[in-house]
């Protein structure tokens, strides 16, 4: 394993510099360092006034944290947008300067990003930022995998820079960005709250649940959006650092662009690849948590054998189970959930395992299993088309996949639910809820107020 050194910096970037033909050509130039140790989240906010764009990431082992500050490189789509983020991807990757002697997914070129949820739908006002689809390769990557701490830093070089010059620019930036620092306060109290009429809302699950009796479609996920104002504007990594300490055994993320932030605690994953081997979670079917350990218990085994719940999960399982099947060997998926407990709920749980065949990537997987039945319905186009003509709301990047993947093909991405978009002063909360025919839209409402918790007691409610 060869360290890189600091004098090496320059020489590197210099040999990239010297490789540029014309003064539009760019080339990316990464290098990773291990370091001795860094806190995620001083991390996240040391940046704040260094670099727009930061983004954040714990699994929800918390086996691999990553935060990234800037944008070395970034790739975007709005139509075809597996196939346009795949080719851009592979370029850069064809074409960068790597230095990476570790073999530790998360580590060298990452790009974090993410997608709309729905790219035929229409896009508001409230999302414009954020594109149908979006990933940036940071210019700083602080990653922490185990109990190891890894810096990378991605550059990208044009025939005029001067290698010496940036070298030092760099270095007093992650000199800045190491430097511990105290969180600020979180001081945010709300002061406003709009959502649509709950009975309007209402009346829309129950359209569900006749169109579904007329059997055009199975499944319907319905979502709507709690819209508040704060006292001040709202500081991310105090949000962050308050999910980290509530929401245990959820993905933890923040992409920043600009002014906005999305920001969310999420207990599904969608798809993680490490070295081929493939994990996915059925995560659908959903009931309160109990007083009491008994109550708790009770509710657990109703839920367990609750035929509207396993309807619900059991659509989930079936698709994710079609959706990878040519993409992989050896499926394993139990024949019965099992009950996962979060802190504001409890959710029937399938996990799907898997081999990822040669020459398919997360991001082919992500396509096939986009929208699951535990955001869009079933069957696929039938719910989302419901969804589009009466939902009323632009989802944006909510229920939607967001993650990383690094240039060996590890990656993970998660169902970005219990999510917030907070701009400034304000946040739109979103939550959803799986609508069968036996649905009863009164309780439908009930749960997605519960599905909103985790963000709402975050942010000051
Ligand atoms: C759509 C959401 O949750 C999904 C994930 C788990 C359980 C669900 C349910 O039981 O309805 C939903 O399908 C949300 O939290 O906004």
């Amino acid at each position: 394993m060869i360290e890189i050194k600091e004098d090496q910096i320059a020489s590197l970037l210099k040999e990239a510099i010297e490789q540029l033909r014309t003064e539009d050509d760019r080339r990316l130039v990464s290098f990773t360092k291990k370091i001795a140790t860094a806190n995620p989240l001083q991390f996240f906010e040391a940046a704040k006034h260094i670099r727009e764009n930061r983004a954040f990431w714990t699994s929800s082992s918390q086996m691999l944290w990553l935060t990234g500050v800037g944008t070395a490189f970034e790739m975007g789509a709005d139509e075809s947008r597996f196939e346009v983020i795949e080719a851009a991807w592979n370029k850069i990757l064809n074409e960068a300067y790597i230095h990476n002697p570790y073999e530790v997914p998360g580590t060298g070129i990452v790009a974090i990003g993410g997608m709309s949820f729905d790219p035929e739908n229409t896009q508001t006002e409230l999302w414009k930022k954020f594109r149908p689809s979006q990933f940036r390769i940071p210019e700083f990557l602080l990653t922490k995998y185990d109990s190891s701490y890894y810096l990378t830093i991605n550059v990208c070089v044009r025939k005029n820079d001067h290698a010496k010059q940036l070298a030092e620019e760099l270095r007093l930036i992650e000199q800045k960005l190491l430097t511990e620092r105290a969180l600020p306060d979180h001081g945010l109290y709300i002061q406003d709250e709009n959502e649509m009429d709950s009975d309007k809302w209402m009346d829309i699950v129950r359209r569900a649940t006749e169109e579904i009796r007329k059997q055009n479609v199975e499944k319907i996920v319905l979502a709507r959006e709690l819209r508040l104002t704060f006292n001040r504007r709202a500081d991310i990594s105090p949000v962050l650092n308050n999910l980290l300490k509530t929401q245990p055994n959820s993905y933890i993320f923040a992409y920043e662009i600009g002014d906005d932030c999305f920001v969310g605690a999420t207990p599904e994953r969608l798809v993680k690849v490490e070295k081929n081997k493939l994990l996915s979670t059925c995560l659908a079917g959903t009931a309160p948590r109990g007083e009491t350990k008994e109550e708790d218990m009770k509710i657990s085994e109703a839920l367990l054998n609750d035929e509207k719940n396993r309807q619900e999960h059991d659509f989930v399982v079936q698709m994710i189970k079609r959706g990878i099947k040519d993409y992989c060997t050896q499926v394993a998926i139990p024949d019965e959930p099992i009950v996962r407990p979060f802190k504001n709920l409890q959710h029937l749980y399938t996990p799907v395992t898997a081999q990822l065949k040669d020459g398919y990537t997360i991001l082919d997987i992500v396509k096939q299993l986009h929208p699951t039945p535990a955001l869009g319905g079933s069957p696929k186009e039938e719910s989302l088309a419901f969804i589009r003509e009466h939902e009323l709301l632009d989802r944006g990047w909510y229920g939607a996949p967001i993650g990383w993947m690094d240039s060996s093909n590890n990656g993970e991405f998660a169902v970005a639910i219990r999510s917030a978009l907070i701009q400034k002063n304000q946040a739109s909360l979103f939550a959803g809820c799986g609508v069968v025919k036996d649905s009863d839209p009164q309780s439908e409402y009930e749960e997605t107020k519960i599905k909103l918790l985790p963000m709402l007691t975050v942010l000051g409610g």
